[in-house]
């Protein structure tokens, strides 16, 4: 089995709501986004080509949360809740003959981050 990842960058603004500390508060977050996808290599020797990678996640997620207020579409934008939210928007079309989304990692900042696989 392969896992084949690309990391992405986006800048949202957030509040946890009903969180008792700092991050009730409006902020915002440089959130570092790890997509990997697992699976088989095909007969040119790839996985799923990087570039097809890039295309869906940009389409699917950065071009809805770069620069968003992530509660307009995320309700409670905890990183748990947006990295559930991604898995949704990328799972079908990370779906081929020969792969599949594996997991989904959001960090907030370089040392606080969440993994989400659907087991
Ligand atoms: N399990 C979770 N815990 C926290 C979340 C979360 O989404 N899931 N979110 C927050 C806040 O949004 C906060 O912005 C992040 O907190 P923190 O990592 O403490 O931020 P710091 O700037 O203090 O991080 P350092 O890298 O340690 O300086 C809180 N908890
Ligand atoms: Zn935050």
């Amino acid at each position: 089995m392969f896992y084949v990842s690309k990391e992405f960058l986006f800048d949202a603004a957030h509040n946890l709501i009903s969180y008792k500390g700092k991050c009730e508060k409006l902020h915002g977050h440089t959130y570092k986004l790890v997509v990997t996808v697992c699976g088989e290599r095909d007969d040119e020797g790839i996985l799923l080509d990087f570039l097809i990678l890039k295309k869906v996640v940009k389409e699917k997620v950065l071009n809805i949360l770069d620069h968003s207020y992530i509660n307009e579409i995320i309700p409670q934008p905890s990183a748990e809740n947006i990295a559930e939210w991604i898995w949704k928007q990328l799972e079908e079309d990370l779906k081929g003959k020969n792969y599949r989304l594996y997991e989904v990692k959001v960090y907030e900042t370089p040392t606080s981050y969440v993994t989400y696989r659907k087991d």
